[in-house]
């Protein structure tokens, strides 16, 4: 591991790391902040799952999130969205490749090689994480579009790693909708019963969810009929019997403006579960 950067930011410290990761097989950085009660005590873990054309800088820089991570005594954990380098796979589009990982492990040539972010997300970075921060192992999972649907996979697919879970605009249903269909087509091939347990539509009806699910959608967001979708979410939640908090914001709309304005509330949704007694 090797520090980037290192900013003193709301009594906390705010760092960039670079390291070697297995699974993506190529160089990865993520931002962390640590709070100011970490120098006493062991805190638990927020991760940061941000959207396409995002690395781990937009969220650190544009959400704000800082000043309630210090307030609650949360450690912040930013990644990437997707391998990078030279010899990764691309394409010139903003919503395939690098930038646009989707949060799953691709099958399919030339991505498999790299692109495994679910098993990154998931396994290797909060093994790092938990190895080299004072964390009191507990985490809790967040993120914004595509990365809102990595967010609710994560904690569909493993509800015992994750306290709670929040989305901002999450792609519910990427199986149903034009970015989701064409990056699991090139991840996971023709195949789309491949593509169900990748959709947190798909993964809710199965597997339901002990514990509510915070969700804020703008009702100005430009992507909200033709991605979104998240009426897809609240009946499969309904079916399920899964406490969805579904908010619609009035006039926001895709952009960090939005998640600036609530990630407050989320910040405390997610302390509130992660500091809760056994
Ligand atoms: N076509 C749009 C789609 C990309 C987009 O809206 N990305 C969102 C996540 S889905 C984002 O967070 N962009 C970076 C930022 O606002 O800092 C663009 O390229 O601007």
């Amino acid at each position: 591991m090797q520090q980037l950067e290192r900013k003193k930011c709301f009594n906390g410290r705010q760092d960039v790391w670079q390291h070697a990761s297995e699974v993506l097989n190529c160089t990865m950085r993520f931002g962390v902040f640590i709070p100011e009660r970490a120098q006493h005590e062991r805190c638990p873990v927020l991760f940061w799952l941000s959207g396409l054309t995002c690395n781990e800088q937009n969220f650190m820089l544009k959400a704000g999130a800082q000043r309630y991570a210090d307030e609650h005594g949360l450690i912040l954990v930013m990644p990437d969205t997707s391998p990078r380098g030279d010899g990764v796979a691309d394409d010139a589009a903003y919503n395939l490749g690098q930038g646009a990982g989707f949060y799953v492990n691709a099958t399919q040539s030339p991505w498999r090689t790299h692109f495994n972010m679910y098993e990154y997300i998931v396994h290797e970075l909060p093994a790092l994480i938990h190895s080299h921060f004072p964390t009191n192992g507990r985490q809790s999972i967040s993120g914004h579009s595509m990365g809102g649907h990595g967010a609710l996979i994560c904690a569909l697919k493993h509800p015992e790693r994750y306290f709670s879970v929040s989305a901002f605009a999450p792609i519910v249903a990427p199986t149903q909708v034009p970015w989701g269909q064409k990056a699991f087509q090139a991840y996971l091939g023709d195949d789309t019963s491949a593509w169900r347990e990748w959709d947190a539509c798909e993964l809710v009806k199965i597997k339901g969810f002990p514990r509510a699910i915070l969700i804020d959608q703008g009702t100005a967001d430009e992507f909200l009929d033709s991605q979104l979708k998240p009426s897809l979410f609240v009946t499969a939640c309904q079916a399920a019997g899964v406490a969805l908090n579904l908010r619609l914001q009035p006039e926001y709309d895709h952009s960090y403006y939005f998640i600036s304005t609530f990630i407050g509330e989320h910040m405390a949704f997610h302390a509130h579960a992660l500091r809760q007694m056994n």
